[in-house]
């Protein structure tokens, strides 16, 4: 296993007519959970991925389940929950640029993942245990499972990538600001957003950003600010990597999920980091083509055209 990821996927439902959700009657349903949307991403690339988790012993649950694995996604560490439901959510198009999620997710059955769920044989053999800060927003259980998560993964030298995924209407912002500045500090990459950056050290200082979150303890940090690019710190430096231009945006939801599959195939795919980044900025535009949260993960073909074609290949070691 290349990657093993873990955290809750909700079934998704999108009005079919944009504008006020309040008058629509039908819905698509769909998808989306950050951790599962990486995993997939992974997979659609050719890579392997497991995906922990708690559905719903319920429809939704079991329609999650076949979508999931059809992805190519492996789910052997997921677990169907007779006592709590499969979370929802929806995503209302108001009007361009302005989409808004509502959560029904509260007591799901991911929420109810515990320590109880890690099976130590499953993470150890992959080479990264991909983590997010919606996760520990869930529920005692969850926030408590993540650093023992981490622990095994260390124990058995698997990297740890957190990608905070700060997700405000979750929780308070003390709880979020300590939990995900104590998860940053236990990883060894990490892949905040400059607005996250922001809220976690009152900075939107890119330089300052990177020098912080490695102070804080992580050895690699990937640090996005969305159309612009991509900055990459370490301790011998940092990059920046430009993004790939995009005409219109479909749908912006999941394209740092994107990036973190793309980033990471390219790690295990042996590139360099600046490489590796460009490949997580070409998948992450990719996604925002299309309506959905892993609609638009593209195949490596798609990867490979956009990189090729694209001047985003200008990286600057500074
Ligand atoms: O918002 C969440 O908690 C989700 O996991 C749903 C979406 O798929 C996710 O936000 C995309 O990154």
């Amino acid at each position: 296993m290349n990657v093993v990821t873990i955290g809750e996927t909700m079934a998704l439902f999108t009005p079919d007519q944009n504008g006020l959700m309040r008058y629509a009657h039908s819905y698509s349903r769909k998808f989306g959970g950050a951790e599962s949307n990486m995993a997939i991403g992974l997979a659609r690339l050719g890579h392997q991925a497991g995906w922990i988790s708690r559905v719903g012993d319920d429809e939704l649950g079991k329609a999650m389940l076949h979508f999931i694995r059809g992805e190519g996604v492996n789910t052997d560490c997921v677990t169907f929950d007779k006592e709590a439901p499969t979370g929802l959510y929806f995503k209302e198009f108001r009007k361009a640029g302005d989409i808004r999620v509502q959560y029904y997710r509260k007591g799901s059955a991911a929420s109810r993942l515990s320590t109880a769920d890690l099976d130590e044989n499953y993470i150890k053999q992959a080479d990264y245990l991909h983590i997010s800060g919606i996760t520990p927003a869930l529920s005692s259980s969850c926030r408590n499972m993540l650093p023992e998560a981490v622990k095994t993964a260390k124990e058995h030298g698997v990297t740890v990538v957190f990608d905070p995924n700060l997700r405000r209407s979750l929780w308070s912002e003390e709880e979020a600001r300590s939990t995900l500045l104590e998860l940053a500090a236990l990883a060894d990459i990490v892949l905040p957003g400059i607005d996250e950056g922001d809220f976690l050290f009152g900075t939107k200082n890119p330089d300052e950003l990177g020098r912080l979150f490695l102070q804080q303890g992580a050895g690699d940090v990937v640090l996005k600010a969305g159309s612009k690019g991509t900055y990459h710190f370490n301790k011998n430096g940092s990059a920046f990597i430009p993004s790939f231009d995009v005409e219109t945006v479909v749908d912006p939801v999941g394209a740092g999920d994107g990036f973190a599959a793309g980033y990471l195939s390219g790690l295990i795919d042996g590139l360099s980091t600046e490489n590796a980044v460009q490949r997580g900025n070409a998948v992450g535009a990719l996604v925002t083509q299309a309506e959905g949260d892993v609609e638009g993960l593209p195949e490596r073909g798609d990867v490979e055209a956009l990189v090729n074609k694209d001047s985003g290949t200008e990286d600057v070691r500074r």
